[in-house]
């Protein structure tokens, strides 16, 4: 397997727009520590992006330091992965039967309504399929060895997503356990693993590489080298560094971090309260245009059949939830098809809109 080697990397640009997400750490929030615990709600609240620090003691409930490398050992399975020919990666885009999991080829996606071709290649891989849950959906041999990877991973990130939902549901004032349980590991959902490769773009050609969105799901545990992901600040939150242009402003990759983001599924629980914000991924910024972009990323659903509706049993819920229209009520597994497939272009494009437009000034 290719070594994952990010010591060839050139430096992140010291003075682009940046986004200023907390740096939070999963050691205080282990430790219940309760101004870690108000920092991530506010995070949660105002942008639904911020940093964990996973650089744990190894002895905690949850060991950031094992996650990281098992994310490291997944950034070198993703450029072998990558690497093998064309026409072997076709055979594992399942589009064509209406599933997201497996691959998806470059320019196979689109950036917008006029069908702009993306500039990424990408492979979800399924937390059911993984664990047993669902059958063995065809995959490459090459993946086949790595997973004991996946599930040690899928473990790791699922715990922490977890942790996540349990503060957020404490915040919430919701009855304790409501949000976990509507994200159990054991029961079928849309969790998956995706590795994202995104290679270097001719400078007089440059175009987004994965379109701006929001997240379907839940809580996105997310791994970055290479800077390039994107999200529009909320107005009235000021970037760091230059001006932004509409609002877009980096995430600086940092060693040893996740970027933790929030998905539209925690949007419909809590009518609002929390964000999922809009990102996208362009080139790399600076010098780092030069090299090929990968990206780990976890990302947690509820489970299929969970209806996504405000959680009313929550008393800050309910004093957000307006008296007016009822929203449609639609099944996560509904929900993340809809989204996912519009986007492929096998679905519409309107109906791979999140909850942008649900969404009040942070
Ligand atoms: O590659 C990244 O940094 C972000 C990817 C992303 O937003 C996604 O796959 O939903
Ligand atoms: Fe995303």
């Amino acid at each position: 397997m290719a070594v994952d080697d990010s010591s060839n990397i050139p430096p992140f640009p010291a003075h682009v727009p940046t986004a200023p997400l907390l740096r939070i750490s999963l050691s205080k929030l282990l430790a219940a520590d309760p101004t870690e615990v108000d920092r991530l709600w506010t995070a949660s609240c105002n942008l639904g992006f911020f940093y964990l620090d996973l650089s744990t003691p190894p002895s905690v409930a949850i060991n950031g330091g094992a996650l990281l490398s098992d994310a490291s050992a997944l950034f070198s399975l993703a450029s072998s992965l990558f690497a093998l020919p064309t026409l072997e990666k076709a055979k594992y885009d399942m589009a064509a039967e209406g599933s997201y999991f497996g691959y998806k080829g470059y320019g196979a996606g689109i950036i917008d309504a006029a069908g702009t071709p993306d500039r990424n290649e990408f492979y979800n891989v399924s937390k059911d399929d993984i664990l047993g849950l669902s059958l063995p959906l065809r995959a490459p041999d090459l993946l086949t060895p790595h997973r004991p990877l996946f599930t040690s991973f899928i473990h790791a990130a699922h715990s922490l997503t977890l942790l996540v939902l349990d503060i957020l549901n404490m915040k919430l004032q919701l009855p304790p356990g409501t949000l976990t349980t509507l994200h159990a590991l054991d029961k079928p959902s849309g969790d998956q693993v995706r590795m994202i490769k995104a290679p270097p773009q001719p400078p007089q050609d440059q175009r987004t590489v994965l379109g701006a969105h929001t997240d379907f799901g839940s809580v996105t545990v997310l791994f970055n080298r290479v800077g390039g992901l994107q999200v529009q600040l909320p107005e009235g939150v000021k970037a760091e560094g230059e001006e932004t242009e509409d609002g877009w402003a980096y995430v600086r990759p940092l060693p040893e971090h996740a970027v933790i983001n929030l998905g539209d599924a925690l949007v419909k629980f809590s009518a609002g309260v929390l964000r999922s914000n809009i990102h996208r991924v362009v080139s790399p910024p600076g010098e780092q245009a030069g090299v090929t972009r990968y990206s780990v990323v976890y990302f947690s659903r509820p489970g299929d059949e969970v209806v996504l509706r405000p959680l009313k049993e929550s008393p800050v819920v309910r004093g957000r939830v307006g008296d007016g229209e009822e929203e449609e009520e639609v099944s996560s597994k509904e929900w993340v098809l809809r989204r996912a497939l519009g986007r492929r272009g096998v679905g519409r494009w309107e109906d791979s809109k999140g909850t942008e437009g649900e969404r009040v000034k942070a």
